[in-house]
Order: structure tokens, then sequence, then C-alpha cells
């Protein structure tokens, strides 16, 4: 039921109102691009697109801004504040989801940082509740190998294309010296020595565990510079280079050509952002339009 013509009759201003906003915090912080995707993927993975991940602990449930993947890492919440606040000024209150604005918040990211535009849904609700046990089961983790990260992948309806292509987000953004520590300190095969060192460097073997690394060489462009890490066997997440190792097994094939044709990554990681953004919507009579993104109605 999602569709992109949403709110072209219920408030036409909806979707620029909230690309201002954004254009203008990636103006002022690159890596707020990085990081407004990535809480769409993590909204997704947990119960569907429904805006989960921005609702605080409350006493009758833990949200999912505590669960491990998201601890002291997720960030853009006041950004996504900010683009409420713009939306609701533009609209009135109870038009414009707060899941809607983290779907429309990735796809002008991603263009922001020099992707393409692609055909974006909207016409999602928001959740009532949120769950920190499911952001910990469905988020699938950086020390996963291979055959973890695609069935994860495969239990949310997506496959081998969708997780090579979405793992792309890696080509913006930075990671902590606790999620490569590992990979840079004991990981033998398929780590380039000078990764490894400059990875070092930031990343002592105890400490500094908030020390950040680039994801991938262009950590601030949208490009295809990822995978041609991959393929150099330069990815900095464990997870990350599973899904390269260079046998023609497993990820290679989509890896290399998305390397090899950055026109086509650009173009089918929007046709698998889409397939992400269509996981379980709310619609219909089905769940709110919050007036907070922190917190259900009252
Ligand atoms: C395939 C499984 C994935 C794993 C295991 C994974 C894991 C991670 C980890 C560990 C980080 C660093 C977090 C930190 O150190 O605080 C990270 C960052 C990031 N991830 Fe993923 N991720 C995956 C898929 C994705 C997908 C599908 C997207 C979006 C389409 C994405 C977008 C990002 C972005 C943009 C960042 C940088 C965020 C920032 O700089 O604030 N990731 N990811
Ligand atoms: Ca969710
Ligand atoms: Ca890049």
């Amino acid at each position: 039921q999602l569709n992109p013509d949403y709110y072209d009759k219920l408030c036409p201003e909806a979707l620029s109102a909230i690309k201002k906003v954004v254009e203008e915090a990636v103006a002022r912080e690159p890596r707020m691009g990085a990081s407004l995707l990535r809480l769409h993927f993590h909204d997704c993975f947990v119960n569907g697109c429904d805006g989960s991940i921005l609702l605080d602990d409350t006493p009758t449930f833990t949200g999912e801004k505590t669960a491990a993947p998201n601890k002291n890492s997720a960030r853009g919440f006041e950004v996504v504040d900010q683009i409420k606040a713009a939306a609701d000024a533009a609209c009135g209150a109870g038009v414009v989801s707060c899941a809607d604005i983290l779907a429309v918040a990735a796809h002008d990211s991603v263009v922001a940082l020099g992707g393409r535009p692609y055909n974006l849904q909207v016409g999602r609700r928001d959740a009532l509740t949120a769950s920190k046990a499911a952001a910990n089961n469905d988020i699938p983790r950086p020390t996963f190998n291979f055959a973890a990260l695609l069935s994860n992948f495969q239990s949310h309806g997506l496959g081998l294309k969708d997780l090579v292509l979405l793992s792309g987000g890696h080509t913006v953004g930075l990671a902590r010296c606790t999620n490569f520590r590992s990979r840079v300190y004991n990981e033998t095969a398929n780590l380039d020595a000078s990764l490894a060192a400059s990875a070092r460097a930031v990343c002592p073997p105890a400490g500094g565990d908030d020390n950040l690394a680039p994801l991938d060489s262009t950590s601030t462009a949208f490009d295809a510079a990822y995978f041609r890490g991959l393929m150099k066997n330069r990815g900095l997440l464990h997870s990350d280079q599973q899904l390269y190792k260079g046998d023609g097994s497993g990820g290679d094939r989509y890896v290399k050509y998305y390397g090899e044709n950055g026109e086509a990554f650009w173009k089918d990681f929007g046709v698998s952002m889409v397939r992400m953004g269509n996981m379980g919507p709310l619609t219909g009579g089905n769940g709110q339009i919050r007036n907070n993104c922190r917190k259900v109605n009252s």
C-alpha cells in the first residue's frame, strides 16, 4: 500500500520540508547522512519500518535505543526531531509519520552524499511499542560470517543481492574501534596489511573503544569504492569482508559487478532500499502518526 504519491494530496510540501532539513544537516556534518541512513535500516529490521527505533524507554517497555547494536552508536535523533518539527509546521500535526521521516531522510541522505534518487515509497504509520529484545535479535552483527548474514537477510525477506547492495551503505560513515578490533588484530586471511596498520593506529588492543575509522576510503561519498575496497581485502568490519572472499563464492560476483559498475550500484541500491522500506509497514488503521517521534501519543 505504500506509494510514491502518498503525500501529494495530503500535504504537497511534506517531502520538500524533510529534504531541506536533511540537506542542511548533511552540509553541516556529512556523517549525519550516514547516520540517518543507518537509522532507517535499524528501524526496518526490527518489526518493520514503523519508527520503533525512535521511541525512548518507558515504564511499560524498554526501547531499541539501548539494544547492543544501537547503544552509543545510533545517532541522528536530534535531526529527526528537527525534521518532524519542519514536517508538522508544513503539514499540521498527525500527517507525516516518523517511520516515513526515516525512509525519506535515508533517501535524501543518499542523494546528498552523491548517490542517485530512487522510487521512494511513503505512507507508513508509527508503532505503538518498541522492543529491545527484538533489536538485539534481528539486527545483524559485525561478527557474523557470510552464512549468518545471508540467513539474517533471508529472515527479513531479502536475498543475497540485497545483502551485498545494502551493505553498500557502508560506502559512507564510520565505525567504532570496538566493532573492528578483533578483525584488525586477529584475522590473518582477507585483511589488507595497510588497512590493518591504519586501523590499529586508531584502535589500540585495549581501550579507545569509541575511536572511529571510516568504513570505506571515501566515507562521505556515496560511491562504489566500498566494493572495490572489499576486492582489496579492505573491508573494515569482519561482516564486510565476508561478502568478498575472492574465490568466487558467496557475494563475490555481486561485489565485483558493483565495484566495476558504479551506475548499476546506484540504481540497484535504490531497488533494494525500496524492498527494505516495504518491510512490515503499518498502514490503514494500524499504528498512529506520532506527534513526538520519541513517544507514543498520550
Ligand atoms: C549486513 C549487515 C550489517 C552489519 C553487520 C552492519 C554493522 C555495522 C556496524 C558494526 C557499524 C558501526 C557502528 C559503530 O561502530 O558504532 C555500522 C555502521 C553503519 N552502517 Fe551498517 N551493518 C550492516 C548493514 C547495513 C545496511 C543494510 C545499511 C544501510 C543500508 C548500513 C548502514 C550503515 C551506515 C551508513 C553506517 C555508518 C553510520 C555512522 O557513521 O553513523 N549498514 N554498521
Ligand atoms: Ca521498526
Ligand atoms: Ca564511499
